[in-house]
């Protein structure tokens, strides 16, 4: 099989081609939503997780833009956010949104949500849904402490658990059942109000029809976008010099978009184009997004997939642990990850292949591949004295940075 490296192929002659080949048929535009399950009037007692306060320690941080999706109700708006999204992701690659429609109180629930699957589930039965990573390429289920090596022999210290957006999908730990109809209104909330609306900035930024990456995200279409929480653990003194304070590699996400509800433990950092890694700040109730493979390879590179990873937290926030609350976005399985040539911005341009288009693989080959290989298989360094690392994942080379 070809090997498609990062960089990949250069300009390509544009030629159209279509992105579906299986028989699931596109979802129709979605403009607004009513969750389908509305939790209801009294919501059952969990524990409140308390986050430490922010760090006061000055921080080289990330500028980023902070995109108010509040304006995003008209075609004026819209045409004035997709360029202020272009250029976030021209520049740094991350962004915020604020005005979401998610109140604080109602991320503040989700946090004390997330934190069930952690501390109000026993080890044993954590065991019982644990997610099997290798074999089926899926993460549908936990992720264990130590699933993952990170460097010199120190395994992670981070434990997460998935729920693919159809929360029916699975079974879930005890604790947890009366809390899915929560869980079910947060991800349409995520999907509806935050992926869609970014999807049709993105799509306009592209000069494309608003809709076109939207038809690619269906609620209900066969693909895996998930709702992630995930909770870190304080680290050994040995085990922070032997990674040199690394929790989480230098990657990509997979997909086309994350969504993160910003907490306020410092820890994640994106490289930047000077090869500096700068920290992500912390504001209130806003959303830190960025877009992974998927995008990048639907876009031929026009949306990049920045490399980001986690840190140990500032001296103020040791010893605590951090707990993240995400939604991870996938095209459905059945999409091409080829570039969206029809767009006029990429054919005045140009963009890169990564791949011979018939060489590209589909989301579910790409997402498969990427999660049972994570952390698992033999890295080769890149270029000697280089901090960089690579593997071959469904004939694209995957690069890992420490
Ligand atoms: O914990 C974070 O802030 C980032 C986690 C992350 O990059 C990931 O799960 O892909
Ligand atoms: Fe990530």
């Amino acid at each position: 099989m070809t090997v498609c490296r990062p960089g990949g192929l250069k300009k390509s002659a544009v030629h159209t081609h279509d992105l579906r080949h299986g028989n699931q048929s596109a979802p129709g535009p979605v403009l607004s939503h009513t969750p389908s399950t509305m939790p209801s009037l009294t919501v059952p007692h969990v524990p409140h997780y308390t986050h430490p306060a922010a760090t006061q320690q000055e921080l080289d941080y990330a500028d980023l833009a902070i995109i108010d999706l509040s304006k995003a109700g008209d075609a004026q708006g819209r045409v004035e956010l997709a360029a202020q999204v272009r250029e976030a992701m021209k520049t740094q690659g991350f962004f915020y949104i604020v005005n979401h429609g998610y109140t604080e109180a109602q991320t503040e629930r989700m946090f004390d949500i997330a934190d069930v699957s952690f501390s109000g589930v026993e080890a044993e039965e954590k065991r019982v849904y644990t997610a099997q990573m290798k074999q089926t390429g899926s993460y549908q289920g936990y992720k264990p402490r130590q699933y993952w090596h990170v460097d010199n022999g120190v395994r992670d210290q981070l434990e997460h658990y998935n729920i693919n957006r159809d929360v029916t999908k699975k079974q879930h730990p005890e604790a947890l059942r009366p809390l899915l109809p929560e869980i079910d209104a947060f991800a349409r909330h995520t999907h509806f109000n935050v992926l869609h609306p970014i999807l049709r900035l993105m799509a306009v930024g592209l000069e494309l029809p608003e809709e076109e990456l939207v038809n690619l995200h269906g609620f209900s279409s066969v693909g895996e976008t998930y709702v992630r929480f995930m909770k870190y653990y304080p680290r050994s003194a040995e085990d922070e010099l032997n990674t040199k304070n690394v929790w989480l590699k230098g990657h990509t996400d997979f997909g086309t978009i994350t969504v993160l509800y910003s907490q306020p433990v410092a820890a994640l950092q994106i490289l930047g184009t000077d090869g500096k890694w700068k920290w992500i700040k912390h504001l209130e109730n806003a959303l830190v997004i960025n877009a992974g493979d998927a995008m990048e390879f639907l876009s031929g590179g026009y949306y990049k997939a920045t490399i980001h990873r986690v840190v140990q937290p500032p001296p103020d926030q040791r010893n605590h642990t951090r707990l993240g609350v995400f939604y991870f976005a996938m095209t459905d399985d059945n999409v091409r990850l080829v570039p969206l040539a029809s767009s006029p911005v990429l054919q005045r341009v140009g963009f890169t292949r990564r791949c011979e288009d018939k060489d590209a693989p589909d989301m579910e080959a790409w997402r498969r591949g990427r999660t049972s290989a994570y952390g698992q298989s033999e890295l080769k360094v890149a270029t000697a004295g280089a901090e960089v690392e690579e593997e071959v994942i469904g004939g694209v080379v995957v690069r890992h940075y420490n």
